[in-house]
């Protein structure tokens, strides 16, 4: 049988879908049995409309405090939220998800020439090849750091579609202001100091675009778009078609999230819920796949600075909650080890 890595490197799963093939074995991660073992409702996430949380805004204290404690409860229960308002035109939001749609849809010569290695994260490809005995995920990614942009490596940048990067540099100024403007009021919402999260993740924090491929699947029933898995980032900001797909774990049911066009959703990583202490989790999710409907996302990683210790902010540590993890420093490398075995890493950092 052939290697994960050879399968990886032999061809993309968009090409074995032109091909009309049946998913090989490698992607096969679940029996039929589960996947009819009832629908995925869908999730009441809060919608958070972050135009009431920001200072430039006249809003009276009392209706920012009650989005405060929507904004919390919402993080503590589901550990995502739903942000309107973020300040980003549904106009562009619409214009990005077209580039990437116009990026996959583009003959597999063109895309190839932005190919990444198979152990490699950034460029066009699948992801780093897991450990044997694991599963390959039902999706093709582009990978790019976005931020700081002396850690970009131009050469995985696509020149088409042509606006391409015209947009994700846009995109990219964007995002670093709803991160600016979400870790303010998560800070807010947990009674601390307003900078206090955007100091934990320091002024060199990472922005990463993944811009997800899922195409359609003969036998959805058998494969997933995407593993379960947690994120390392700090959180990470979401940008989903029309197309459902994501299901997030609650209670150990899957839940499907439902897509809002004009919103973004913001999904705690495992470095939140280290820096929280514990007080907002890092959901379990992943992506299923449909018969007859391809699906893309734009993932954005929000990761503290590389080298820089996080731990639980000091608000809300004292004798009564004492510190339940330890500092880390680069958490996302320990993450992937596990990731790629099918485990995850929050317990590393635990007391
Ligand atoms: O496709 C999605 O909606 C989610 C993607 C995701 O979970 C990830 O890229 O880590
Ligand atoms: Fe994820």
């Amino acid at each position: 049988m052939a290697s994960l890595a050879d399968v990886l490197l032999s061809k993309r799963v968009q090409e074995m879908v032109i091909n009309g093939e049946e998913p090989e074995s490698l992607y096969i991660c679940r029996d039929e049995k589960e996947a009819a073992n009832g629908s995925s409702p869908l999730a009441p996430i809060p919608i958070i409309d972050l135009n009431l949380l920001s200072s430039s805004q006249l809003t009276s204290k009392a209706e920012e405090e009650k989005e405060l404690q929507k904004l919390k409860s919402a993080l503590c229960s589901w550990g995502c939220f739903q942000a309107i308002n973020h300040g980003i035109s549904s106009c562009f939001l619409d214009e990005i998800r077209q580039v990437s749609r116009e990026f996959f849809q583009q003959p597999m010569e063109e895309k190839k020439k932005y190919s990444k290695g198979v152990e490699e994260f950034e460029g066009y490809g699948g992801d780093p090849t897991p450990e044997e005995g694991q599963f390959l995920d039902w999706q093709d990614r582009l990978f790019l750091t976005v931020h700081p942009q002396d850690l970009r490596v131009a050469k995985f940048w696509p020149q088409n579609p042509k606006s391409f990067r015209e947009v994700l540099e846009n995109y990219t100024c964007k995002m670093r202001m709803v991160t600016e403007s979400v870790s303010k009021s998560m800070a807010k919402s947990l009674g601390l100091e307003e900078n206090c999260i955007l100091d934990e993740f320091g002024e060199g924090a990472a922005l990463q675009a993944r811009f997800n491929y899922y195409p359609c699947c003969r036998r959805p029933e058998i494969v997933l778009g995407l593993k379960p898995h947690a994120d390392g980032t700090g959180y990470t900001i979401i940008l989903q078609d029309e197309v459902e797909g994501l299901q997030i774990l609650q209670n150990q049911h899957w839940f499907t999230v439902p897509t809002l066009p004009e919103a973004l959703l913001i999904l705690m990583g495992d470095q939140m819920e280290i820096m929280t202490n514990g007080i907002w989790k890092s959901p379990v999710h992943r992506v299923v796949s449909h018969m007859e409907k391809e699906r893309t996302s734009i993932a954005v990683f929000y990761t503290p600075q590389k080298h820089k210790e996080i731990g639980p902010l000091d608000g809300l540590v004292n004798e009564e909650t004492p510190p339940l993890f330890n500092k880390v420093q680069d958490y996302e490398i320990t993450h992937w080890e596990y990731y790629q075995r099918g485990m995850r890493a929050l317990h590393t950092a635990r007391v």
